[in-house]
């Protein structure tokens, strides 16, 4: 594949930490690509949406919960070649909320400790964001 031919995709997503140091993860719906796969809450970036504000509105949409601006920090990024496309992602952690996340989308949720995140099947570009969770939250 050529580099003119390569489709970049942004997507933002955050670590939703809870008071216990634990991840908020979320299972993607049946009928999405990787269902099944446990991810960090997200989405793609709209054209002409700002990534904070992208960010801010799919955990609205998703679980139900208001986030300020000030209280997303950046931690690390995901650059993973997909066959059809290639993900860029940025990971934010987020340690403070309005609200207590629901599923509005039909997906599974679950709270889990950095060091647990192996136990559960995630998506190939997030695997090498585990390491920073457990070196900013522990195992
Ligand atoms: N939100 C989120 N998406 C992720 C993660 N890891 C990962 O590879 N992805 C991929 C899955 C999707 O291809 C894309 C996010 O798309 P999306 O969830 O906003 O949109 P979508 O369901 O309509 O995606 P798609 O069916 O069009 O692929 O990023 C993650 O940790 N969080």
């Amino acid at each position: 594949m050529s580099a003119l031919s390569i489709r970049l995709v942004l997507v933002v997503a955050a670590a939703l930490v809870d008071a216990d140091g634990r991840v908020l993860m979320a299972q993607r719906p049946e009928g999405k690509t990787l269902a099944g796969l446990w991810e960090f809450p997200g989405g793609k970036v709209e054209l002409g949406e700002r990534p904070e504000d992208t960010l801010i509105r799919e955990l609205a949409e998703e679980l139900g919960i208001t986030v300020r601006e000030p209280c997303l920090a950046p931690l690390t990024f995901a650059s993973h070649a997909y066959p059809d496309f290639h993900l860029l992602m940025p990971l934010y952690i987020c340690r403070r909320w309005e609200g207590i996340p629901q599923s509005r989308e039909g997906q599974s949720l679950r709270w889990q400790r950095p060091g647990a995140l192996r136990e559960l099947p995630m998506p190939p570009a997030d695997l090498p964001l585990i390491p920073f969770l457990i070196d900013l939250l522990g195992p």
